[in-house]
């Protein structure tokens, strides 16, 4: 059988107190509760950017600009693969507030904190570039 292959684009978004949004997965999703980079699966021909954008707007009700990307990665989970790309992105209304539409939990969080939560394997480079940044 082939594997499947999911493209999959996610933000990193950072608010004025240099804070990073991160989201809970749900507890029915697979990787229930394990936190993340806001963001989801993109569509057969969307562009990536565009993906992003309708993902904010499903999973909490923001809206965003998507600018640079900071980070591509492949990772193989055990019955699928993902090509992953993270985006720099900024929240068109910085004061907008975040509804837990289709994410269980969010947090703006530190550098120095994102130890304390855990994330899905494939964001071990995205993580490791974050922290990279920081010095
Ligand atoms: N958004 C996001 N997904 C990640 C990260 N790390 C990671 O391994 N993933 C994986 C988890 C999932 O297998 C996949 C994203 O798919 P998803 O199920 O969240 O996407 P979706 O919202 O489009 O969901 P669906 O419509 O397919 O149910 O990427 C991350 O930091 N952010």
């Amino acid at each position: 059988m082939t594997r499947r292959h999911v493209r999959v684009v996610g933000a990193m978004l950072q608010n004025e107190m240099g804070r990073y949004l991160i989201t809970q997965r749900p507890p029915t999703a697979s990787l229930p509760l394990l936190w993340e980079f806001p963001g989801g699966r993109v569509e057969e021909g969307e562009h990536d950017a565009v993906a992003l954008a309708r993902e904010l707007q499903e999973e909490m009700g923001v809206r965003i600009q998507v600018l640079e990307q900071v980070m591509h990665t492949h990772h193989e989970y055990p019955t699928y693969d993902i090509d992953f790309r993270v985006f720099r992105c900024r929240l068109s209304d910085p004061d907008a507030e975040i509804h837990h539409l289709r994410v269980h939990d969010h947090r703006w969080v530190a550098l120095e904190e994102m130890g304390q939560y855990r994330f899905p394997d494939a964001d071990a480079k995205t993580l490791a570039r974050l922290l990279d940044l920081d010095h």
